[in-house]
């Protein structure tokens, strides 16, 4: 699979319908990392764990008691299955392929059209790491160490750069332009970063409206 070259990408979930097949651990693993991301899930598997029957009970997902069939994946965006069963996991494959249908089946690269890499969520911040299947559990280490480089003041920042998104859209007039605005105060001197790890914001919205003054059009 080291010859694959990856297409990555972030994909909106929020109200559509994905489907878990498989009610066990991995099951409920795939369920949870799917439901942070506000999908419509659904859940095919005869039985299922007792956190899983809570999701159900509560609402959260639907649990639909029986065995996969095809017609499970009707107005479906994603499959993801997790069964104990060699036969079941290349059927859901197979029907997810033949709808042009992503599909992950957990631990079988020959049998996903995407794999799932490692992720450190901070807030708005999203990095994903993937060895193409190289060594999940480097990617597991990656993980950490970069969780640890990369944490509140990143996705901080980041936030207060998105609040000032709208006027530079609507003040600067090409896309040089903005870019310039945003690189002068992500780049800027004192450091946005250091900045807010010592707590000072104030510093940084100084820094950005230095910036909003010395890029903004003048109207002589
Ligand atoms: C191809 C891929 C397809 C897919 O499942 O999407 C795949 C395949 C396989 N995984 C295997 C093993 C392990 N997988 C993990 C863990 C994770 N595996 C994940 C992803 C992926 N695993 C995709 C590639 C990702 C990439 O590298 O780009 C993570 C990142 C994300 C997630 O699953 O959500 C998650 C860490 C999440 C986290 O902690 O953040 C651990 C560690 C552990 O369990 O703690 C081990 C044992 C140690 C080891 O093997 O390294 C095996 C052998 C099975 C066997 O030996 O029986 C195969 C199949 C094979 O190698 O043929
Ligand atoms: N548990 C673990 O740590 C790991 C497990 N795996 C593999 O991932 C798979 C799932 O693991 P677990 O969740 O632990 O397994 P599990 O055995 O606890 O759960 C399997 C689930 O599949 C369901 N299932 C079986 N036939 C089905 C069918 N025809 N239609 C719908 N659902 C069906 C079962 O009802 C059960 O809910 C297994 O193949 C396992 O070998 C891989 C890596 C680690």
């Amino acid at each position: 699979m080291l010859d694959t070259p990856f297409y990555i990408a972030c994909l909106k979930l929020t109200g559509r319908r994905c489907v878990v097949v498989g009610g066990g651990e991995i099951g409920l693993e795939k369920v949870e990392g799917l439901l942070a991301c506000d999908a419509r899930v659904v859940l095919i598997a005869p039985d299922a764990n007792a956190e899983l029957q809570r999701l159900a009970e509560e609402g959260s997902i639907e649990w639909v008691r029986k065995r996969y069939e095809r017609g499970d994946l009707e107005h479906t965006f994603m499959a993801i299955a997790a069964t104990n069963d060699t036969d079941v996991n290349i059927a859901v494959y197979n029907d997810a392929e033949a709808r042009a249908m992503l599909v992950n089946v957990v631990d079988v690269p020959p049998l996903c059209n995407f794999i799932l890499p490692a992720i450190v969520r901070v807030g708005p911040l999203a990095i994903a790491i993937s060895t193409a299947g190289a060594s999940p559990a480097l990617a597991k280490r990656m993980k950490t160490q970069i969780a640890e480089t990369y944490g509140e003041e990143y996705a901080r920042l980041a936030v207060m750069l998105n609040d000032v998104r709208g006027w530079a859209k609507g003040t600067l007039p090409t896309y040089q332009d903005r870019k310039a605005f945003f690189e002068d105060i992500v780049n800027g001197d004192p450091d946005p970063i250091e900045l807010i790890r010592n707590g000072d914001e104030a510093a940084v919205l100084e820094l950005i409206a230095a910036a909003q003054r010395a890029h903004e059009p003048t109207t002589a």
